[in-house]
């Protein structure tokens, strides 16, 4: 599975994390967010679409920075998830599918339980920003 995400960075160097919803697999937990790219779509345009979607905001294909990915074996599926960084973006932020939204420091990114995909994510962004 093809799942693309994005590590949004505000003014003062956090990064905005999103609480999966009740009713989804791994619910409860935070992630990055992002979703699953669909059939003819290129991973930027799923998340300038995902961003949409699940946050309201309006971004573009040139404020996605490649940053690293995640490839994790699940139980009942392999994931490859490509992380972006993104510092632009237009539009009031607000959670539309998450059950919240956090904007937390690098530092302090281990102290919410994430999808075990993410975990050397939050490493490498902690080294990086
Ligand atoms: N968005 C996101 N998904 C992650 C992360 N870590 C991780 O293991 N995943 C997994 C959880 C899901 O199995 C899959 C993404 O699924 P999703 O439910 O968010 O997909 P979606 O946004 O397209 O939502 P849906 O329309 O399928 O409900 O990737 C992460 O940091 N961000
Ligand atoms: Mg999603």
């Amino acid at each position: 599975m093809l799942v693309v995400a994005v590590a949004l960075v505000d003014i003062d160097g956090r990064v905005l994390i999103a609480q999966r919803p009740e009713g989804k697999k791994m619910s409860g937990l935070w992630e990055f967010p992002g979703g699953k790219v669909e059939p003819g779509e290129t991973p930027e345009a799923a998340l300038v679409r995902e961003l949409k979607e699940e946050l309201d905001i309006d971004t573009a294909s040139s404020c996605l920075a490649p940053f690293t990915f995640a490839s994790h074996t699940y139980d009942d599926f392999h994931l490859l998830m490509p992380l972006y960084i993104c510092r632009r973006w237009n539009g009031q932020l607000r959670a539309v599918e998450h059950s919240a939204v956090k904007w937390v420091r690098p530092m302090a990114l281990s102290a919410y339980p994430m999808p075990p995909a993410d975990l050397p994510l939050v490493a490498m962004l902690r080294d990086f920003l």
